[in-house]
């Protein structure tokens, strides 16, 4: 399990979570919603371990994430921020291959990997492109990969369908649902509509120390999305 207890993070002297607590299972698929400067990917930064509260502690499978070093925390969880800007022109397969940097593979499954999550993410046609001369939607695909090539046990990916178009998000969708059903997914995203249909359950951030999580059959009504937005939608 995957939990943030009681943690509240400050930047820039300005708090931007606090107090919040939530617990990630696998066989789970999460989303988290809230209006722009909630704290969503402040909240799944601390998750990844890239940044540590200032009070209160992350643990993954009962160890301090924060204690762990970095091979063993990319061994558990595997982190898709929200843009990235790559600046080194690797190759799409070389890009793909870093996902199994956490792991101590030999050369042959290394590239068995490689080879299978750059078809099964529908990039094998660009392997051998630049990444700096990729679409924003074909590099986003590429970051999911090395995501999913990773094979952590917590996926945590913010906002995934940034640039990519309807039909691969949806097939995007349905794969997370797929892999959550054995490991976890959390999901930051802004459409509601996915996350009704395909998250197990949400976590709404709602400003200052007031957060609401749970299934998202109880948690998507009418009354919580009026707190959510402040307005009806
Ligand atoms: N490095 C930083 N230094 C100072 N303030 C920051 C920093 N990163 C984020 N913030 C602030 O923290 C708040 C939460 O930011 P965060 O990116 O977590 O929000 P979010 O809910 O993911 O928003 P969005 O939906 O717009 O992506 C915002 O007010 C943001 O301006």
């Amino acid at each position: 399990m995957l939990t943030a207890q009681h943690i509240s993070v400050t930047l820039d002297n300005r708090r931007v979570l606090s107090d919040l607590s939530c617990a990630f299972s696998a066989g789970e698929f999460w989303g988290i919603i809230g209006q722009n400067g909630a704290g969503k990917s402040t909240l799944l930064r601390c998750l990844s371990g890239l940044i540590t509260p200032d009070v209160g502690q992350v643990m993954v499978d009962g160890e301090n994430m924060h204690q762990l070093d970095p091979l063993s925390r990319a061994q558990k969880v595997a982190y898709l921020m929200q843009e990235q800007e790559p600046s080194l022109a690797f190759s799409v397969y070389q890009a793909v291959e870093m996902g199994r940097y956490p792991w101590p593979d030999d050369p042959d499954n290394r590239h068995h990997i490689t080879e299978q999550m750059l078809q099964e993410c529908r990039i094998e046609n660009l392997q051998n492109r630049s990444i700096l001369q990729l679409s924003g939607g074909e590099r986003r695909k590429v970051e999911i990969a090395t995501c999913l090539a990773q094979n952590s046990d917590y996926l945590l990916l913010d906002e995934p369908f940034n640039h990519l178009d309807v039909v691969y998000q949806r097939f995007l969708v349905r794969k997370l649902q797929a892999i959550s059903r054995k490991k976890s997914v959390v999901m930051v995203c802004h459409d509601l509509d996915v996350v009704q249909k395909y998250c197990t359950h949400v976590l709404m951030l709602l400003g200052g120390d007031c957060y609401l999580s749970g299934d998202s059959a109880t948690m998507l009504n009418n009354a919580h999305m009026d707190k959510l937005f402040d307005e009806p939608i």
